[in-house]
């Protein structure tokens, strides 16, 4: 029993209380400065797991990744969830382009987000941990960290059923429609993360290029847009006939000649996401696998100057790539193995995939690229001829008057001028006015035939292709004749 003596006074107690109060605080806040919020993380969730052992909740783990590949499930429950702020939710990255509509949202860190189906309470967690990437093909310490993004949905155990065949669809349907209603192309090119790891990065694809603006043969342009449509269409052909839903084009002509843009034009016509390939930031087969294996499907998958990408060992021992750097042998990512990626493993993992390869040297190619049933189809984008100088004209000039100025003998000067469709574009843009700019390109095509007559600037590559002119279109289409 304690004597009356011993008991400490109010104040006593209270001065006690406030030091262990104090104690507690500087105590968290040393753990919150020392240990990583991951680890800080981990040990709350193995806590609370451990003080309830019999929960009746169960939880749904929807990681970012499946396997190589991305995890639609997450990529929906993240644009579902972007529209569902909640109080318990500390923090978000909001970010936006020029060309969104409205902001983006995005997880920034761990959090909770509670919503509620048909009267069933849920929260969704989202939880982010950097963690030692599992593909090591290589010893080096280089590009092997890289985040695991994932999120969890509990519920109570008894609407297992409901939430799994009601609810998730519910949620792939909402992002669904909320992705098609705010559709923006995204650019995805190559770049290294802070962890030095090699990933994609996206922008909001802003390249104007249509097929409305695009100068080329009316003719061509017809068959590009009803190839492209009769992809879209044959699902169901596809699957018939054992061939994964894929399609590819190699783009192969004079610089200038409207490639990028078409491959641009492409990707706003299909509303499909462009992925540019840009060989000389991958160092190794194994990321190349990896790049390629998450990419999405809706998408174009670019690789441009096939030529001078990608090495073909078969042609020389070691080669030097277009940025003047030799690869090592070992490490080289070769032609065969990029093509067999692309038709077997890769084309099998995702649908409505299309592929463009561009060149400017398509004699230079290796054949392994240009056998029958490699590249669907093979378009030639050739100088400028009349018909697709009218085009240039009414886009840049607005002018589509043979009587008008200028505009006759620059069409006759254009047929015999091999003039690409980018030094036409240049001289359109002199001047506001269509009398200076007509008046220019009259001018500068006259100086370009005397050029092209002596062959001064004519180099050996151009000569071939000129050559090659003989039939304007040169279309190989392997698979829909
Ligand atoms: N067919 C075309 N129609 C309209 N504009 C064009 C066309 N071709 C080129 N241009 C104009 O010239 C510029 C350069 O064209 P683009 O980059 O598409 O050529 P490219 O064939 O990809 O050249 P390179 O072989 O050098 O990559 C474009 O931004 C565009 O303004
Ligand atoms: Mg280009």
């Amino acid at each position: 029993m304690m004597s009356l003596s011993s008991v400490p006074s109010a104040a006593t107690m209270f001065q006690a209380y406030a030091s262990i109060s104090t104690a507690i605080t500087m105590f968290k806040t040393m753990i919150h400065q020392l240990v990583p919020q991951q680890v800080q993380l981990f040990i709350e969730t193995k806590i609370r797991s451990y003080f309830r052992p019999n929960s009746s909740n169960v939880t749904l783990v929807i990681e970012e990744r499946d396997g190589m590949g991305i995890n639609d499930v997450f990529t929906c429950a993240e644009i579902y969830l972007s529209a569902r702020f909640s109080p318990e939710f500390q923090r978000f990255k909001i970010t936006k382009r020029p060309k969104d509509t409205g902001v983006n949202v995005k997880f920034g860190n761990c959090g909770k987000i509670t919503d509620s189906f048909e009267e069933i309470e849920l929260v969704w967690k989202f939880v982010n941990v950097a963690q030692k990437s599992i593909l090591r093909f290589q010893a080096d310490d280089e590009g092997d960290f890289s985040e695991k993004r994932s999120f969890e949905l509990s519920f109570s155990k008894e609407h297992k059923d409901r939430i799994l065949n009601c609810y998730i669809p519910f949620v792939l349907n909402t992002a669904k429609t909320m992705r098609d209603e705010k559709k923006i192309i995204q650019l995805h090119s190559l770049s290294r993360n802070c962890y030095s790891s090699i990933n994609w990065d996206s922008v909001n694809l802003e390249h104007p290029s249509t097929f409305e603006t695009l100068a080329l043969e009316p003719a061509l342009k017809k068959i590009i847009i009803q190839d492209l449509d009769r992809f879209l269409r044959r699902k169901e052909f596809y699957r018939r006939v054992g061939k994964a839903w894929k399609r590819g084009y190699l783009l192969y002509g004079p610089p200038g000649t409207g490639k990028s843009s078409l491959i641009a034009a492409i990707a706003n016509y299909l509303k499909f996401d462009i992925y540019d390939l840009e060989f000389s930031n991958i160092k190794r087969d194994a990321d190349l696998r990896r790049l390629l294996l998450s990419t999405k499907s809706r998408s174009i998958l670019v690789i441009e100057d096939i030529d001078c990408s990608v090495t073909m060992p078969e042609r020389s021992e070691t080669r030097t790539n277009y940025n003047g750097r030799s690869r090592d042998r070992d490490q080289e990512i070769t032609l065969g193995g990029l093509l067999n990626f692309i038709d077997g493993l890769w084309s099998s993992c995702g649908d409505e995939r299309i592929v463009i390869f561009t060149t400017n040297n398509k004699e230079k190619l290796d054949p392994a690229l240009l056998r029958p049933g490699r590249m669907d189809m093979h378009i030639h984008m050739s100088y400028l001829t009349s018909e697709s100088f009218t085009v240039l004209a009414n886009n840049y000039l607005e002018i589509s008057d043979p009587l008008y100025n200028n505009f006759k003998e620059a069409q006759e000067l254009i047929e015999g001028a091999q003039v690409s469709p980018a030094e036409v574009a240049e001289q359109f843009m002199k001047s506001e006015d269509p009398h200076v700019c007509l008046e220019s390109l009259v001018k500068f095509l006259k100086r370009k035939r005397i050029t092209n007559n002596g062959g001064a600037n004519t180099t050996h590559d151009d000569k071939q292709l000129q050559l090659k002119r003989i039939k304007p279109l040169s279309i190989h289409n392997s698979l829909h004749s």
